[in-house]
């Protein structure tokens, strides 16, 4: 692709109409991981050699990093489920305004490119504006592997003053967020082509860095765990290529059990195990109400007893990225549940369109709380970000009547066939020009 072809629009007037009331029933698939292949994407600049990432999800992001990786020096193709580049021949540093500003992942890939080119320019990164989302510990990471730094209020600038990253020490840990998933695999990248062997202090472990991590220590860069304590990482100048599949997407997986369990109905997860969840977000499931059994290699989820409320909170095992759709099941729970955001400011985009689906739902600060259950009734909504999109879909195929959803060029950033899959299963829907 080139600038000529590349024509991924900004915004997507298309609407989703859904016709609640259905009960979904029934077997699907859940896509590669959206997060886990963002930061493989970028673990891929580090390759000497030829990549490959199977099962990867078809979302925007995906082509926003393939353009990415492409104009940037390293040649990329999307084929079929595959992800495949070649190693560069020359870098072009500097990340597109125009793409480097919708992704959240931009920062990672920067200092993947910074490690390779001894310096970059990008903007800051895009991603789901539901609060303002920092990235001092990408930069300090930057630093402490050597660059010096040209922050202005809407770009970076990074030079390696050495002939590539020196081996550093950095911690990842925000003192407010704990620690952050995007910094650990920033420094990962960078200490992966240091010179000697780097320390990343209190590291984050969620599936997406334990991926990158095991993509690199099969590309020969030394990756030894000390407990969440700290990442040793032994960097190497030549890192092999090869294949490696991206595991499937948990939160993709969560979606489409809760929008089944809405409905009273079931779903089996025919290529997601139970361990792909945490035990953490199986207990918080359990607590709605959700059981989750092994069938078949996959999971069958049901609801046999209805939604119940829950009083949780999101960490990083709770995941934050199910809390909108989460909020939008509780709404049929009886009873006051409470959702402490823990990983954000606030993360409440869905909340005013839920109370205009007439769920009783309010949102103070971090906390969500729902008083339940209210019956639900079709409206015209409207969201901009991913997960509240999925929780406007979730509340929709409960509803009454049809509701009329915008923001499919959000819920695209992450789920590459949500709505195809919803029908499969039995939800009365489609998408139209508005
Ligand atoms: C593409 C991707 O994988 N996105 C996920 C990733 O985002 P992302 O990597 O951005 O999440 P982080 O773990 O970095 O951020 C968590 C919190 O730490 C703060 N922070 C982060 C970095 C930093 O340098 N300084 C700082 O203060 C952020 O403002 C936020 O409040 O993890 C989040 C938390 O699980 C998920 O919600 C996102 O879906
Ligand atoms: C917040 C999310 O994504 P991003 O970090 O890409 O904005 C998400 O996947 O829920």
């Amino acid at each position: 692709m080139n600038d000529q072809t590349f024509l991924l629009p900004l915004t997507d007037t298309r609407a989703i109409r859904i016709t609640g009331g259905h009960r979904l029933q029934g077997t699907t698939s859940v896509q590669g991981s959206k997060n886990i292949a963002l930061h493989l994407y970028a673990g891929a600049l580090l390759a000497d050699e030829p990549l490959t990432l199977t099962g990867i999800p078809h979302i925007l992001d995906t082509q926003v990093c393939s353009e990415i990786l492409t104009r940037t020096g390293t040649p990329t193709r999307v084929v079929g489920d595959r992800f495949e580049t070649a190693p560069a021949t020359a870098w072009h540093p500097a990340v597109p305004d125009e793409l480097g500003g919708r992704i959240r992942t931009t920062a990672v890939l920067a200092a993947g490119l910074l490690a390779r080119a001894g310096r970059v320019r990008f903007p800051l990164p895009g991603g789901d504006a539901f609060c303002h989302r920092l990235i001092d510990r990408h930069l300090a990471a930057m630093e402490a592997a050597g660059a010096t730094l040209d922050i202005t209020g809407t770009h970076v600038e990074a030079h390696l003053t050495g002939r590539g990253p020196q081996p550093f020490t950095t911690n990842v840990t925000t003192q407010k967020w704990g620690p952050s998933l995007g910094a650990t695999v920033t420094a990962m990248l960078l200490a992966a082509r240091a010179r000697g062997t780097s320390t990343i202090l209190h590291p984050n472990a969620e599936p997406e860095v334990l991926a990158t991590a095991s993509m690199l220590a099969a590309g020969g860069v030394g990756i030894t765990w000390e407990g969440t304590t700290a990442l040793q990482v032994t960097g190497t100048d030549h890192i092999t290529g090869g294949s490696f599949p991206v595991p499937p997407d948990r939160l993709e997986a969560t979606t489409l059990l809760l929008a089944a369990a809405i409905t009273g109905g079931t779903v089996h997860l025919d290529n997601f195990p139970v361990s792909g969840f945490t035990a953490a977000l199986v207990a918080t499931l359990a607590d709605a109400g959700i059981e989750l059994a092994p069938a078949n290699g996959g999971t069958l989820a049901q609801c046999p007893a209805g939604p119940r409320c829950v009083q949780t909170a999101t960490t990083s095992a709770t995941c934050t990225d199910i809390q909108p759709q989460l909020t939008a099941f509780l709404t049929q729970a009886p009873g006051t549940s409470r959702i402490e955001e823990r990983i954000y400011t606030s993360r409440a985009t869905h909340v005013d369109p839920l109370r205009a689906l007439g769920a009783d739902v309010t949102a103070d600060g971090p906390t969500i709380t729902v008083h339940g259950p209210s019956p639900l009734t079709a409206a015209h909504v409207a969201s901009q970000d991913i997960r509240a999109v999925a929780a406007l879909v979730t509340a929709a195929l409960a509803a009454e009547g049809t509701t009329t959803i915008q923001g499919i060029y959000h819920l695209q950033r992450g789920y590459g066939s949500l709505l195809p899959k919803l029908a499969t299963l039995g939800a009365e829907l489609t998408v139209t020009q508005k």
